[in-house]
């Protein structure tokens, strides 16, 4: 039987439990929604949403409304960051509950990418996934095996940049994809014709389409996915039926691969190979183990090569910069050899131009959406659980108050001098935030750095002659520049160093 005390004391359990509650409900009664544009009724913004260069559009709403701009698109709420502050503050501080991502009918549900690791729900098969990358390249001091293998395969872009100067994004894109697939499964890509690459980079260009906002109204209306498919106007579903199968190729043909030579000894070690060889395969471990292993190409590759492009678009576009990034890593470097990471301490102004290439053009304007878990009250206002919460990227790498003069190209920001502080490094916010900051940071910064570096030693970057430059970018969840320009050794001496370099690598 229960004493009388006991039931006093579930009594007043009870009460702080009802109590609690209250003030918690009162709170978020009281904790207005941050401001932001007014909507319509139903819609709310969907109308104002801004078709590309969006970050600019949003910084704009920062500018008027505060730099915690809410808003609601067919009741979905949206939470924009215009500063810094607010996404450590939140993003970084508060992981906890700011780590979820927003679901993607087409790309996600219907093409099957909610498996990769970029779209998956904050949890256990996440913090799997994230422990195998963080095991491989988690630090500066995991990424030095890599070295060798980005310096070679950097050697291997001149020579694509030599043979074919007007291909620059087709030889970005094979360099990128030789270091990360040598990486995640110790697979070599042939120079022509190689069947893998060309799967996934179609895969991940089928993501990138499916993942545009708006170009699927299933992304709007999920129950869409239920009509059956000779229904008129779902003729989406045939479409993530066909990218759904280059999907699974991409994730299964290089596992199985690796498969195959562990099988006979002969594998290259690679990401793949040694989860495979360390973890007791039990439950879904092999499926984590081979879909952390894709993610790694999903979301390294346009990304690397959206940085490298970046910086020959500024290369061109800023000459006076580019000589003398020449001249430092001539001094430094000769014009016997090709510069290398040990070289990278001792050119300080090439480290700026990469810097500075970064932050111009911001490749990756909002970073990927975060989702909040729970209701969260942040300077007395209301998050909601749900919101979609986007940091402004574009915005803090534009900021007057870090970076005076944001739109010009100036280097020299990067640099400490007369006593002046060097501005706030552009990678601690290109990469993204809290526990869904960019895995591949270390090997990216690496891989986009010897590219900067050896193609200043070796080419002379310039406007091709006799043509107007018409400069467009892509718009979308990466923003990739397009323009045509000239890529010309600097010398004979230079083309030889390039072929001879290549012999060895
Ligand atoms: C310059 C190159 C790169 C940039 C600017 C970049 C940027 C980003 C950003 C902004 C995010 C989203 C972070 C967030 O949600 O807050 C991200 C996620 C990711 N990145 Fe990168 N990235 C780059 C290169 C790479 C490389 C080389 C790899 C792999 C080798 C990689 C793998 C990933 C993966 C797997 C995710 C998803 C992480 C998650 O959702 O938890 N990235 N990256």
């Amino acid at each position: 039987m229960f004493s009388l005390s006991r039931y006093l004391d579930i009594a007043l359990a009870v009460v702080a439990v009802v109590l609690v509650k209250a003030v918690i409900a009162r709170r978020r009664q009281r904790a207005p929604y941050p401001p932001g544009p007014k909507g319509l009724p139903i819609i709310g913004n969907v109308l104002q949403m801004p078709k590309e260069q969006e970050w600019v559009t949003f910084a704009r709403w920062g500018e008027q409304y505060g730099d915690i701009v809410y808003l609601e698109l067919l009741g979905q709420p949206m939470v924009i960051l215009n500063s810094a502050k607010d996404a450590v503050a939140l993003l970084d501080k508060r992981g906890t509950i700011y780590s979820d991502r927003p679901v993607l009918t087409m790309g996600g549900e219907l093409v099957g990418w909610k498996e990769s690791v970029s779209l998956l729900p904050y949890g256990a098969r996440f913090r799997e996934y994230r422990k195998f990358m963080a095991k491989a390249i988690g630090s500066k001091a995991q990424v030095e095996r890599y070295l060798p293998l980005v310096e070679r395969e950097t050697v291997r872009l001149l020579q694509r940049m030599l043979d074919h100067p007007k291909d620059v994004s087709s030889n970005l894109r094979k360099t990128a994809a030789a270091i990360i697939l040598t990486f995640s499964h110790g697979y070599r890509i042939r120079e022509e014709g190689d069947p893998l690459f060309k799967v996934v980079h179609e895969a991940v260009e089928q993501f990138f389409k499916a993942a545009t906002p708006g170009a699927f109204l299933v992304d709007v209306f999920p129950s869409l996915r239920y009509l059956p498919s000779w229904f008129p106007g779902t003729s989406f579903k045939a479409k993530a039926k066909r990218w759904n199968e280059t999907l699974q190729k991409m994730v299964d043909v290089p596992h199985e691969f690796v498969k195959e030579q562990m099988a006979i000894n002969a594998e290259i070690p690679s990401f793949t190979s040694e989860l495979l060889k360390t973890e007791t395969l039990e439950g879904d471990k092999e499926h984590n183990i081979k879909w952390a292993a894709a993610s790694l190409y999903s979301g390294g590759s346009d990304t690397t090569v959206a940085a490298i492009h970046t910086f020959i678009l500024t290369m061109m576009l800023f000459p006076d910069a580019q000589r003398r990034a020449q001249a430092e890593i001539d001094s430094v470097v000769g014009n016997e050899r090709l510069p290398t990471f040990a070289d990278r301490s001792s050119m300080p102004f090439v480290e700026a131009v990469y810097k500075e290439s970064l932050r111009w053009h911001s490749l990756g304007p909002l970073g990927l959406p975060h989702m909040l878990k729970e209701d969260d009250i942040y300077k007395g206002y209301l998050l909601p659980r749900g919101s979609i919460v986007i940091p402004n990227i574009g915005k803090f790498l534009h900021d007057p108050e870090m970076y005076p003069n944001p739109d010009v190209f100036d280097p020299t920001r990067f640099l400490e001098a007369d006593g002046r502080l060097a501005a706030h490094d552009p990678r601690d916010f290109i990469f993204g935030f809290g526990r869904r900051i960019c895995p591949g940071l270390h090997l990216a910064d690496a891989s986009v750095w010897a590219a900067c570096a050896m193609i200043l030693a070796v080419f002379d970057i310039d406007k091709p002659k006799g043509v107007d430059v018409a400069l467009t970018y892509t718009s979308g969840t990466l923003s990739r520049p397009q323009f045509e320009c000239s890529i010309q050794p600097r010398s004979a001496k230079a083309r030889d160093l390039i072929t001879a370099s290549e012999e060895r690598a």
